[in-house]
């Protein structure tokens, strides 16, 4: 693996599995591994989880890291080649990418989409820019489209908690507020796709996820019936993508209740609002995965920190 920004770079999707769960067993067996490198970590967005984890598990490793939040403190960056930069971006992004790639062996970055333009999220533009002038990996702490460290973590945390060989596992939509990306539902499709898992995904009419990577999982818009025999239910809400970035419903009809989850185990990537995605009795139930799958995120991020800093 060269760079992680997205799980087409996975070489062995069990190895790397594997691997985050034997360094869950000894999470400082190789802590010396990552000695005088250093991880620069990239923020255009807010983070708990990613920024605390991927830290973690780089410091597990012996590495330094250095976060930039970097709307607040770095300069506008300009993406397009060829633009007279005589508006608001100081930097462009091919200065930006060579410079922080001569202090730092490593860069995460986590950006946003502006769900207003599909094309230009969808064409990852921040990402790819980096990953094109940067001379280090670059690693995807959630993108405008994916978000493959919180995809391992899952993966790693259905290996561990199922009780059968191919459990059935369930992405549900469910309401919110805020108009939010695809970027989790999208990485958690593609993955359980890459793990031969049983998925089924429901959602409400005009929610449909991008079709190449839906393919041909079975899709249902009736909630119940898609919930029924389910080993894990995957809940995470998402805004249109036909209708791109449009918050299309809010039924409360489809927040997960104990009702409806049964003797499933219950996730969700987080944050999550309570009584809006998922009511207070599911996520305070034993049944609730979602502070374990938080602490997976640390055990994921340093099973790909580790292939990164040997390839
Ligand atoms: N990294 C995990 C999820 C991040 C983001 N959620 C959010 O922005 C929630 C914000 C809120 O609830 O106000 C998303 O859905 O992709
Ligand atoms: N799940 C996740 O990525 O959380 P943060 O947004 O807090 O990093």
């Amino acid at each position: 693996m060269n760079t992680y920004t997205d799980l087409e770079d996975i070489n062995d999707l069990q190895a790397l599995i594997q691997e985050g769960r034997n360094q869950k067993k000894a999470p400082l067996a190789q802590k010396n591994l990552g000695q005088h490198k250093t991880l620069a970590m990239l923020f255009f967005n807010s983070s708990l989880r990613t920024r605390l984890s991927t830290q973690k598990a780089a410091r597990n490793l012996g590495m330094e890291v250095m976060v930039i939040n970097f709307n607040q403190d770095g300069w506008q960056l300009e993406f397009e080649d060829g633009t007279v930069m005589n508006a608001d971006k100081a930097e462009h992004i091919k200065e930006a990418a060579a410079v922080i790639s001569q202090y730092a062996d490593l860069i995460g970055l986590r950006a946003f989409p502006s769900l207003k333009d599909r094309e230009k999220d969808y064409s990852e533009i921040l990402l790819k820019s980096f990953a094109k002038y940067a001379t280090v990996p670059v690693i995807n702490m959630e993108s405008a489209t994916a978000h493959p460290l919180q995809a391992l973590a899952d993966a790693i945390t259905i290996e561990e908690q199922k009780n059968t060989p191919n459990p059935k596992v369930v992405l549900t939509w469910a309401p919110h507020p805020k108009a939010l990306p695809q970027a989790v539902p999208n990485s958690f499709v593609k993955m359980m796709k890459l793990m031969g898992a049983d998925l089924t995904i429901t959602h409400p009419h005009g929610y449909d996820l991008a079709p190449e990577i839906v393919g041909n999982v079975p899709v249902f818009h009736n909630q119940e019936e898609a919930l029924k025999g389910a080993d894990f239910v995957y809940a995470k809400n998402w805004s249109s993508y036909q209708d791109y970035g449009q918050v299309l419903s809010q039924d409360e009809n489809w927040m997960v209740t104990m009702e409806k989850l049964g003797k499933a185990k219950f996730m969700h990537c987080l944050p999550v609002r309570r009584n809006v995605v998922v009511e207070d009795a599911v996520l305070d139930s034993t049944q609730s995965l979602v502070i374990e799958q938080a602490n997976n995120r640390t055990w994921a991020a340093q099973a790909v920190l580790k292939e990164l800093l040997t390839k």
